[in-house]
């Protein structure tokens, strides 16, 4: 395999937080103003089973979906989303952000092996995190949620954003490995049939598990872990 088609938030730099941050904000605000004596938090696990990987708009309905909510008019599923990404934008602009100093690494090995890079992202940020963590100069193709909602395509665990990362870079799915932190972006490259796909598990529990069951097929914690000693 000669391509390597990596997600972003949380396989090369730590803004899965970020995000799941501020999807906590976004969230308990309306939830808390929907119903204020019901009031019930969104948490870690509702991040990585309904938020995580997918697009901005496809988290808020999954989500809200999950409470039973599925009455919001579409301006207001907006506004959350938008809600969230102020919020978002904000930290990235006042923090910055980290690279995983395992990830920085392993593409640094993988582009002297001779391996070209892409990264495939859901979010609409991709350029900016890339920037912001000194990642760009090691990517050759960037697919973001700003290049699939212009082809009109549907977001993770569809596996449409990683057969376009493949196409552009000239290989079959059989041809390219996919690194993914999120199941919905497992099941996205499992659906994909790419050649292999690498699962990091960043947040410990049962999720490793929950990778492998969707068809990972090796987890790792880091990407150092795969260089060798
Ligand atoms: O709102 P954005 O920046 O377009 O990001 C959409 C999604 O992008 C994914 O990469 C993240 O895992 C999600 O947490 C995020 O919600």
């Amino acid at each position: 395999m000669t391509v390597a088609l990596f997600d972003l938030d949380g396989v090369l730099t730590s803004t899965a937080v970020l995000h799941r941050n501020a999807w906590k904000q976004a969230f308990d605000a309306f939830l808390s103003e929907r119903d204020p004596e019901g009031f019930d938090e969104f948490t870690e696990q509702d991040y990585l089973d309904y938020v995580d990987g997918r697009r901005r708009e496809d988290g808020v309905r999954a989500f809200l979906h999950s409470r039973q909510i599925d009455d919001v008019p579409a301006e207001t599923l907006a506004a959350i989303g938008e809600g969230k990404n102020d919020l978002f934008t904000a930290t990235l602009e006042r923090d910055g952000v980290d690279p995983y100093p395992g990830s920085v690494r392993y593409l640094k090995a993988a582009q002297q092996a001779g391996l070209r890079i892409a990264v495939v992202t859901s979010s609409k940020n991709g350029a900016a995190v890339l920037d912001a963590a000194d990642l760009s100069e090691y990517v050759e193709v960037r697919v973001d949620g700003l290049e699939t909602a212009s082809r009109g395509l549907p977001g993770k665990p569809a596996p449409d954003s990683f057969l376009l990362g493949a196409e552009l870079m000239g290989v079959t799915p059989a041809g390219a490995v996919v690194f993914e932190d999120a199941i919905s972006g497992v099941e996205a490259a499992v659906a994909g049939k790419f050649g292999y796909v690498v699962a990091i598990d960043r947040v410990g529990g049962g999720q490793a598990d929950a990778m492998r069951a969707a068809g990972a097929d090796v987890v790792v914690n880091d990407l150092d872990e795969l260089l060798p000693a």
